[in-house]
């Protein structure tokens, strides 16, 4: 059995293409961090934070917890949710015409001998230019809101995406590919279907 140490209902859907069994407890870990940290450091260290906060509620059944998180750096700055519209505004005209880079974060907690493995991807994404009033069109649809970097490259803020390279699940918060590979490590095979969880 999978537990999704998230609330996010786009890491839910995602996680669902695998086909595997799952279930989701929210974690409402605190997600701020020290600064200094490299943008690697952060998504691990949240990834972890949160697989770590529901163990308390997985109780003692054979189980990988898996935790995760997204942040957009461009150059030193680093871009989580946005706080308020004004806060996706100044992301936006920030990231239109440039190219960013998107790091997850992914952590595994296996139950119950509690065997953890931490990883990150990062996928870089080329947005094209924007006018300030296609910026606040694109606010006004409500899409930025709970998004880091303020779009979402799985609806409408594909017309706003250029090119990518690397992984597009990891834009969208949970990179499969690197996700599958690291269940396998807990004896959980996506393709042959073999779990010993
Ligand atoms: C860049 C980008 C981010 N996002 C989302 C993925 C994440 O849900 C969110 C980043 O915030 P996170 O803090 O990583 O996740 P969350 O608070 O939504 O959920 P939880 O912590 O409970 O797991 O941004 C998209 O949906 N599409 C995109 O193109």
């Amino acid at each position: 059995m999978i537990i999704l140490a998230s609330g996010s209902p786009r890491r839910r859907e995602l996680l669902t293409l695998l086909g595997l069994p799952f279930e989701v407890i929210s974690s409402d870990a605190d997600e701020s961090t020290p600064p200094g940290l490299t943008p690697a450091e952060i998504v691990r260290s949240l990834a972890l934070r949160k697989a770590e906060a529901v163990l308390p509620s997985a109780g003692e059944r054979a189980a990988v917890i898996v935790g995760s998180d997204t942040i957009v750096v461009l150059g030193n700055q680093v871009l989580g949710k946005p706080a308020d519209k004004q806060d996706s505004r100044d992301m936006l005209q920030l990231l239109q015409g440039r190219t960013h880079q998107v790091y997850t974060g992914v952590a595994c907690i296996g139950l119950p001998e509690g065997k953890t493995v931490v990883e990150h991807r990062v996928t870089s994404v080329t947005m094209r230019a924007m006018s300030m009033d296609e910026i606040s069109a694109y606010i006004a649809t409500g899409e930025p809101a709970d998004k880091a970097g303020s779009y979402a490259i799985q609806g409408l803020g594909a017309t706003l995406v250029e090119r990518i390279e690397g992984c597009y699940f990891n834009v969208v918060g949970l990179p499969l590919s690197l996700l599958g590979e690291m269940l396998s490590g807990f004896g959980i095979s996506v393709l042959g279907r073999q779990r010993s969880y």
